[in-house]
């Protein structure tokens, strides 16, 4: 999942949580994200499933969704009980690709 977290778009002051930061503490208590919906599934709850959530501009990655993203992979990754992440888009498209009107860089290849 690293390699995943890796291929995500690198946004100028992306906040990048470490352990027992405020905003994995937040993530662990079921916050809500707005750009994302997360979930545990499966018997054991063992499957992270994270849906990119922004339906009006077909999730379109603008910079909220992407640090949400971040911080949701890497409170999966850091969960022991989490064994596969699943990520998935919306019903017409995964996603509209970089936001419209982002300025930021990319790296790596989506
Ligand atoms: C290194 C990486 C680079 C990239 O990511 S390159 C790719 C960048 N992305 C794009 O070029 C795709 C742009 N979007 C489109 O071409 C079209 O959309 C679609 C073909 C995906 C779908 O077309 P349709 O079904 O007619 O929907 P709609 O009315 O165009 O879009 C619905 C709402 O979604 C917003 N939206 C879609 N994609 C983006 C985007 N990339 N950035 C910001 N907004 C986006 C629209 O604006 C609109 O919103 P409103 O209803 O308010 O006009």
């Amino acid at each position: 999942m690293a390699a995943l977290r890796s291929l995500l778009p690198c946004v100028p002051g992306l906040l990048r949580p470490r352990h027992g930061c405020a905003a994995l503490r937040t993530f662990a208590a079921g916050a809500k994200f707005e750009y994302i919906i997360t979930e545990k599934k499966g018997k054991a709850h063992n499957v992270g499933l994270i849906q990119l959530n922004r339906p009006k501009a077909l999730n379109a990655l603008c910079k909220g969704l992407i640090t949400e993203l971040s911080q949701a992979l890497q409170a999966f990754e850091e969960d022991r009980a989490v064994g596969a992440i699943v990520l998935t888009g919306g019903e017409k498209v995964f996603a509209g690709g970089q936001h419209g009107s982002g300025s930021w860089a990319v790296r790596g290849a989506v």
